[in-house]
């Protein structure tokens, strides 16, 4: 049991690692400390407009802010080549994520959206986008009582020559503050690294849908002794789905909101949302977004599948350029079993070209990933909240998804 001693040592170290940290920006933010223990809901903080400063904070002299004009092609040009140049990338730089501009301005123009809220951060010389930091209006529910007005905050993005410089935490006082002057207080967020504080720490899995390819760009290994025909073999999908699965339609939104609702309001962390958001969010979009759902003979939504589709770049492959991954959103499955409507899934993103699948291990999910043959995946996403203590989640309790 020397091993044993010296892996709990070593999971001890790592902890201490974690407590030791200073986090010279997040420490002065309210967010609980990443060794507090929370016993109860409730705001960190209470100001007023009044307490919001006016103008916005200061960058650098050689940098400017730009609000972002999301619906001048040009402006969202900027913000998906800086995305794609410098955004989220695994740990071992194979891959980046490539959102699609008809996914950046699908994401950031839900219902209630506010252009203030698309920030970048220009060189003043030749406008050159090298910062950006979006927010969104959502209405979250923490432990099925507390309905709060937030916003999710995504695409925190420094060009990779700016690193280091402390320019995210000015990219996040000034969208605070932007949020703050709309009497907003709170905010949900997620990411790949730890912070102070993860209200849920959430694990990645992915489907294979065309593991020779994954094997191939190296986001897979081909497990040892099997044959790459086998593991083609393994990995097989229904060529169609069991069930009468069509595209949601603006018809289903009355009874598709209901059923989403109803679904949701289980989780201790979880959004609403009304028709139009329905509408906006699940609406079948071209590269973007995939729902479809099956229908009773009143013609009510009774099982519904969603997922968005976010390609990575292959960095430095001399064969393939790009990953096209579906990311599993919100799923109900009411009429028949959550392993039948997510195999469904699974034909359809296999037939529209998908490479693999990924789910987190959130709502419950893990009702399906083994038996539908789902890998563990290397990353983790923690889930946050901003100006907003709440006790530690188990991921079966998070109703949320971040794009
Ligand atoms: C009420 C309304 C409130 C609204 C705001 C709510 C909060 C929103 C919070 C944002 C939610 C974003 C959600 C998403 O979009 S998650 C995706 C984030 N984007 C990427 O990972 C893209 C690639 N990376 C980059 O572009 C840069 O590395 C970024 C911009 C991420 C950091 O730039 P850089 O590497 O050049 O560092 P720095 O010297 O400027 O600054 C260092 C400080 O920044 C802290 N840091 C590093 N990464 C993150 C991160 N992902 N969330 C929060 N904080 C982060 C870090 O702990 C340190 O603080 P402290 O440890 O010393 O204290
Ligand atoms: C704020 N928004 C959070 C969502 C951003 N999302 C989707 C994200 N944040 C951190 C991750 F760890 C992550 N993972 C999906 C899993 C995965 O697919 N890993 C292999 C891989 C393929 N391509 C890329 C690109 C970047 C990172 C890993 N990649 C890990 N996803």
């Amino acid at each position: 049991n020397a091993l044993e001693n010296s892996k709990q040592l070593m999971s001890l170290l790592k902890h201490l690692k974690v407590q030791e940290q200073n986090h010279a920006f997040w420490d002065t933010q309210p967010v609980p400390k990443l060794d507090q223990v929370i016993e109860k809901n409730g705001p960190i903080e209470t100001k007023t407009l009044d307490d919001v400063r006016k103008e916005p904070l200061s960058l650098p002299p050689q940098f400017e802010w730009s609000t972002i004009d999301v619906n001048d092609h040009a402006q969202l040009m900027d913000v998906y080549t800086l995305l794609n140049e410098n955004y989220v990338e695994d740990d071992d730089n194979m891959f980046r994520f490539d959102y699609s501009v008809a996914f950046l301005k699908w994401a950031l123009q839900p219902p209630g959206y506010l252009k203030q809220w698309h920030i970048g951060v220009r060189v003043k010389d030749n406008k050159k986008m090298v910062g950006f930091i979006s927010a969104i209006p959502a209405t979250v529910v923490v432990d099925k009582t507390e309905n709060i007005k937030m916003v999710e905050i995504n695409f925190l993005c420094v060009h990779k020559k700016l690193r280091e410089k402390r320019l995210a935490p000015v990219l996040i006082k000034e969208i605070t503050r932007l949020v703050n002057l709309e009497n907003i207080w709170q905010a949900a967020y997620t990411a790949g690294i730890v912070l102070p504080k993860p209200v849920a720490t959430c694990r990645y899995y992915h489907r294979s849908l065309n593991p020779k390819k994954l094997v191939e760009v190296g986001f897979s290994q081909i497990p040892a002794n099997i044959t790459m025909s086998l593991l083609i073999k393994l990995h097989k999908v229904p060529e169609a789905t069991k069930h009468a699965f069509r595209p949601l339609e603006k018809k289903d939104v009355p009874s598709a909101t209901l059923l989403v609702q109803k679904y949701l309001s289980k989780y201790s962390l979880a959004p609403t949302f009304d028709e139009h958001e329905i509408w906006h969010w699940f609406a079948p979009l071209k590269n973007v977004m995939d729902c479809q759902v099956l229908t009773d003979a009143q013609g009510n939504v009774t099982d519904l599948f969603s997922f968005y589709t976010l390609p990575s770049s292959i960095i430095n492959h001399p064969k393939h350029k790009n990953l096209k991954a579906a990311f599993s959103f919100y799923n109900v499955a009411t009429s028949i079993p959550v392993a039948e409507l997510m195999q469904d899934a699974l034909t359809v993103a296999k037939n529209n070209e998908f490479d693999v699948f990924n789910c987190l291990d959130i709502f419950e999910n893990n009702q399906f990933i083994k038996d539908l043959k789902f890998a563990p995946g290397d990353g983790n996403l923690q889930y946050y909240l901003y100006n907003y203590s709440t006790p530690t989640k188990k991921s079966a309790d998070i109703g949320l998804v971040l794009l």
